[in-house]
C-alpha cells in the first residue's frame, strides 16, 4: 500500500479545533477547546468517563452534526471504533474495499488495495471470510485495515483495543506502532489506558471539565518505554494524578512491560 508520508508534506496541522464548544441540552461537554494536530504526530487523549473524549473525536471525524467554534481538518480522515463495525453480510475484503467507494478507484483497484491493506495487518487469508467467523482481535485488525486503506492523513481511534484481552491488546499496540511508523498518519487515540497512551503516543492529553486540562510530551524512545523508565514512571504518576487516580494496582501494567 503506497501511503503518503505526511511528514514530507510541510503543512503545519492536519486538524485544528479552535474555541470549540459542544453542549447537549444545557450540559456543556466541550468548552472552548483548542487543539492542533500536526502531520504525523501520535496523540493520546485520556479523561474520565463522560469527559467528552468521544465527542471531541466525533467533531474531528465530521460526525457531529452541530459543531460550534472552528473545526478545520485538512486531508483525509478515517475512524476505527471500539467495536469493529463490520457489515456481516459482506466478506472481509469487501468490508475493507467499501472504504474506497467514494473515490475514483475501479472495482479491481479497490480489491487490490483491500488486499494490500489486509496484508499489512496480517490477514490476507481472511479476505473471503465472513466477519462473524473472525475473532475479536482479527475483526479489529480488519477495522484497522479498513481505516488505513484510504491512506488517511488523520487516523482517529476511539478505544479500539479496550474490548480485547491483554495479550491481543499488546499485539495490536505493536501493529499500530508499526503501521504508524510505516505510513505516518497523524493519530488521535482515545483511551482509558494510561500505559497504552505512554506506549504509543508522542503527546498525551487529559480532558477534564470540557477542556484540555494537561498535556505531556513523551520523548522517551518507543523501544525504551518500560514502566521502570524514570521519565515514563513520572509522567504516568502525573497523568494518573490528573485523572484523580493516585494508587493503581493492575496486572495489565505488568503485561505492558513485555510490549515495550
Ligand atoms: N448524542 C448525545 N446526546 C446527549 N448527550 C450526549 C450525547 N453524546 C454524548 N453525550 C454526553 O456528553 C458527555 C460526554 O460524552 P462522551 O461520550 O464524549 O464522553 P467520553 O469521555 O468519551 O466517555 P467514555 O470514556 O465513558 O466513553 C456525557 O455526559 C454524555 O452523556
Amino acid at each position: 500500500m503506497a501511503l503518503v508520508d505526511n511528514r514530507t508534506r510541510g503543512t503545519d496541522t492536519v486538524a485544528r479545533l479552535s474555541r470549540h464548544n459542544r453542549s447537549f441540552g444545557s450540559t456543556a461537554v466541550l468548552r472552548e477547546v483548542d487543539l492542533a494536530i500536526r502531520p504525523g504526530e501520535f496523540l493520546a487523549l485520556l479523561g474520565r468517563s463522560g469527559s467528552g473524549k468521544s465527542t471531541l473525536l466525533r467533531s474531528l471525524a465530521g460526525l457531529d452534526p452541530s459543531p460550534s467554534g472552528e473545526v478545520v481538518v485538512d486531508g483525509r480522515t478515517s475512524v476505527a471504533f471500539q467495536e469493529p463495525r463490520l457489515l456481516p453480510w459482506r466478506r472481509v475484503g469487501e468490508n475493507v474495499a467499501l472504504a474506497l467507494l467514494n473515490g475514483a478507484a475501479s472495482r479491481q483497484e479497490r480489491r487490490e488495495r483491500a488486499h494490500a491493506a489486509l496484508e499489512e495487518v496480517g490477514l490476507t487469508e481472511k479476505i473471503d471470510a465472513w466477519p462473524l467467523s473472525l475473532s475479536g482481535g482479527q475483526a479489529q485488525r480488519v477495522s484497522l485495515a479498513r481505516a488505513l486503506v484510504s491512506e488517511p492523513d488523520l487516523l482517529l481511534l476511539d478505544e479500539p483495543f479496550s474490548a480485547l484481552d491483554a495479550l491481543t491488546r499488546i499485539e495490536m499496540h505493536r501493529l499500530v506502532d508499526q503501521l504508524w511508523r510505516r505510513h505516518s498518519p497523524a493519530v488521535l487515540l482515545v483511551t482509558h489506558d494510561v500505559d497504552e497512551a505512554l506506549t504509543l503516543a508522542d503527546r498525551v492529553l487529559v480532558l477534564d471539565e470540557g477542556r484540555v486540562a494537561r498535556e505531556w510530551r513523551v520523548e522517551v524512545r518507543r523501544g525504551a518505554r518500560t514502566p521502570q523508565h524514570p521519565e515514563i514512571a513520572e509522567v504516568r504518576e502525573q497523568v494518573l494524578a490528573s485523572l484523580g487516580v493516585h494508587h493503581e494496582t493492575t496486572t495489565h501494567h505488568a503485561l505492558e512491560t513485555g510490549a515495550a
